[in-house]
């Protein structure tokens, strides 16, 4: 580890279709956001485990011995293939004095952090004592992959720490990527993390937090998309709090409930995929405005799909609403139940437009922003490079 320890961050994601039936084998198309999580991992004192998470409210430390006899006394299997096993996440509860039933934002991010420092190290020898903190962009538990982000930032931290991936970034250089044999290494890492507070991940999100850019992700196949035009998204935040993993456990049980209803969407929410990728490499770098009806009816049509499997939310279908008062298409994004949607801007969709739909989606208690798409992925980074923010945050802890 390096002497003065490390900065990563990751992206949040947007999914632009898929969410839900990549769960089941579909595929998605999802790009990473220009909203990034921070983890700045520095040498700890006292044989320590020292972790701060001002996202959600957590600052804790464990004794490294504690953590180490945990290990050898389960004596599990921590492969990377492998779910993390009930048994493990039940004594990893005891250990954090977290009760058994919990599973509020804190005590899943506590567990996620337990589970890959457990797992990494008893694969990779022991992690050093460090201190970790994490800060984020990105709201949390709002359908931008911000439990993805988390886990791409530990996955990359704690492999460094142990020594399992190297430490790309040389003198003078600010931020700097790891091998593409390093990088499948902390996606199947953070894909363990995300297993922990989803329960039932499809890898989308971890996959775009570590690839960055556009991708078609389908049953653990990445796929850069080829050409991706310049598009336009304002993302808006409802407000509305939801949790991934019961959405995705919900409609898991529409799918046992009602098959022969159910698979024919996920089927059609595919063919959306697949069509919108086909038009998205069809168009030039810079496209003009008449590419954009296609998009914007697969939009609608996934939006009353998304609702059919039974994860929209009044608040997402007042926000379709209301954009399409100005001539604008929306979906919700990511696992949907209150959270965030998206609204496609068009190349010639004027300011002004864009301002007067802001008002009235900020008029409900909505928090919108025009964002960039196709951001790197997992990403070292020169502490100096960021030092105003680094100090800022370390100061606080
Ligand atoms: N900055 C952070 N620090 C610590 N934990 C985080 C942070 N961001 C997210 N998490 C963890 O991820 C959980 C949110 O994950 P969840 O999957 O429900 O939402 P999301 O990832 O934002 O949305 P989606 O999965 O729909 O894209 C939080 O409850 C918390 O446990
Ligand atoms: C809802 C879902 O499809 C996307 C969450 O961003 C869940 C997943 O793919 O793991
Ligand atoms: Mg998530």
């Amino acid at each position: 580890m390096a002497e003065r320890g490390l900065v990563v961050s990751a992206p949040g994601k947007v999914i632009l279709h898929g969410e839900h039936a990549v769960v089941h084998g579909k595929a998605a198309l999802a790009v990473a956001l220009g909203l990034r999580t921070f983890l700045c991992l520095r040498p700890g004192g006292e044989g320590r485990l020292r972790v701060r998470l001002p996202g959600v409210g957590v600052l804790r430390s464990w004794e490294r011995p504690g953590l180490s006899a945990l290990r050898e006394q389960l004596g599990a299997d921590f492969d990377e293939s492998k779910p993390p096993s009930a048994e493990v996440l039940e004594a990893l509860k005891e250990f954090a004095g977290i009760p058994a039933e919990a599973s509020g934002p804190d005590s899943l991010a506590i567990l996620a952090f337990l589970y890959m420092c457990l797992a990494i190290s008893a694969k990779y020898g022991d992690v050093p004592s460090v201190d970790i903190v994490v800060w984020s962009e990105l709201p949390t538990g709002a359908g931008l992959g911000s439990s993805a982000a988390y886990a791409v930032c530990l996955a990359a931290a704690l492999l460094h720490a142990c020594g399992a991936i190297s430490c790309p970034l040389k003198d003078g250089e600010i931020t700097a990527r790891w091998t593409e044999e390093e990088m499948t290494l902390i996606n199947s890492w953070a894909f363990q993390g995300e297993r922990v507070i989803h329960g039932n991940p499809s890898g989308v999100d971890n996959a775009v937090g570590t690839w960055g850019g556009a991708l078609r992700y389908q049953s653990g196949k990445i796929k850069a998309l080829k050409r991706v035009p310049t598009l336009r998204i304002l993302l808006t935040n409802t407000k509305v709090p939801r949790s991934t993993k019961v959405l995705v456990a919900g409609v898991k049980e529409k799918i046992l409930k009602f098959p022969a209803i159910m698979n024919p969407v996920l089927d059609s929410i595919d063919a959306i995929s697949q069509e919108c990728q086909s038009v998205l490499e069809a168009m030039p770098a810079n496209p003009s405005p008449e590419h954009y009806p296609v998009l914007e009816e697969l939009f609608d049509i996934n939006q009353h799909h998304l609702n059919v499997i039974g994860v929209g939310h009044p608040s997402l279908d007042r926000l379709c609403r209301v954009t399409a008062s100005h001539g604008l298409h929306s979906k919700l994004t990511g696992a949907g139940g209150g959270g965030c949607g998206i609204t496609l801007l068009r190349p010639d969709t004027t300011p002004q437009a864009v301002e007067a739909a802001k008002r009235d989606l900020c008029a409900c208690g909505f928090e919108c922003w025009e964002t960039d798409i196709g951001a790197p992925g997992v990403t070292l980074h020169s502490s100096s490079s960021l030092k105003a923010q680094v100090l800022h945050e370390l100061s606080e802890s």
